[in-house]
């Protein structure tokens, strides 16, 4: 969080608003500039690039291996950008930040690991903290706004094993909320999730994007990006396409992305 912040969330029944910490007014940009990713000799991504600001949300798609978990690890700091750049608010990103959330995939977590959904939302505050600090009652109060925000207090004392794939998601982006992040990069957050479910969570989105956040998540149901997300990049290890979903998320880029082999269009060539 940006010292210009606020660390005095404010606090309504129906809705937790985190001030300054959401952004309201900042319109935090991130800007992709000709990202490319290697992994050993796979090419992963190819000259992705895109710009964003907070009060938006993205959804990524492509098909498998198309390079959206790498993008949304790039975005997080956790893999290095072959060449190319990634900035957020004006500055080179070269290594994770605090005001970037991350939430892995579902079937890269362990829920099983032994905590409890307070504990979880607590490792939130942990950058904020650095080593030298003390877990202090302004911690405990963004947590605490974090689990009312999330509807969670209830389940608290929860181990997170024992929550359902929707709670789990909410006790991840709680976790996100009492990192104080703008940008929250989600790999595939609806997976596994009921139709109650999902729709709490797209409502969710919602609330967050109002909020200020900016919201980038991989998604593979075709049939709802134009109902949860304002803008869609559209990959296939290299950029078919980028915008609002109203103007690029027509049948002939989703076409290009997910044809199998050599693009109709030329646009993409398949992994060598
Ligand atoms: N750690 C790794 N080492 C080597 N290659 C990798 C590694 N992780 C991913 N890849 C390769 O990079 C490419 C992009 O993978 P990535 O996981 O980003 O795709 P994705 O779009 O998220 O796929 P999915 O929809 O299946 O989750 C794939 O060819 C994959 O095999």
């Amino acid at each position: 969080m940006s010292a210009a912040v606020s660390h005095s969330p404010t606090h309504t029944k129906e809705h937790v608003c985190w001030g300054g910490g959401c952004a309201h007014t900042q319109h935090h940009r991130l800007e992709v500039v000709d990202l490319s990713v290697q992994y050993q000799e796979v090419r992963a991504l190819e000259k992705i690039h895109f710009a964003t600001e907070c009060g938006r949300s993205m959804a990524l798609i492509g098909p498998n291996g198309a390079g959206k978990s790498t993008l949304l690890k790039s975005l997080a700091g956790l893999i290095p950008a072959g060449r190319g750049k990634i900035l957020w608010r004006g500055k080179a990103l070269t290594r994770s930040s605090h005001e970037i959330a991350y939430l892995p995939q579902r079937g890269d977590v362990d829920w099983n690991f032994p905590i409890t959904v307070r504990g979880l939302v607590e490792m939130g505050r942990y950058p904020n903290l650095g080593w030298w600090r003390q877990y202090s009652k302004h911690d405990a109060e963004i947590v605490e706004r974090a689990l009312v925000s999330m509807d969670l207090c209830d389940l608290q004392e929860r181990q997170i094993s024992a929550l359902s794939g929707g709670q789990q998601q909410r006790a991840f982006i709680a976790r996100a909320l009492a990192q104080e992040a703008h940008v929250l990069l989600l790999d595939e957050p609806f997976t596994g999730l009921d139709k109650p479910a999902q729709e709490n969570l797209s409502r969710l989105f919602k609330e967050l994007t109002a909020e200020g956040r900016l919201l980038i998540a991989s998604h593979h149901d075709l049939q709802t990006v134009g109902q949860i997300f304002d803008d869609v990049l559209i990959i296939r290890r290299q950029q078919v396409a980028f915008g609002p979903v109203k103007e690029v998320f027509t049948p002939g880029n989703i076409a290009s992305a997910y044809e199998s082999g050599e693009a109709a269009n030329g646009k993409i060539k398949t992994e060598s």
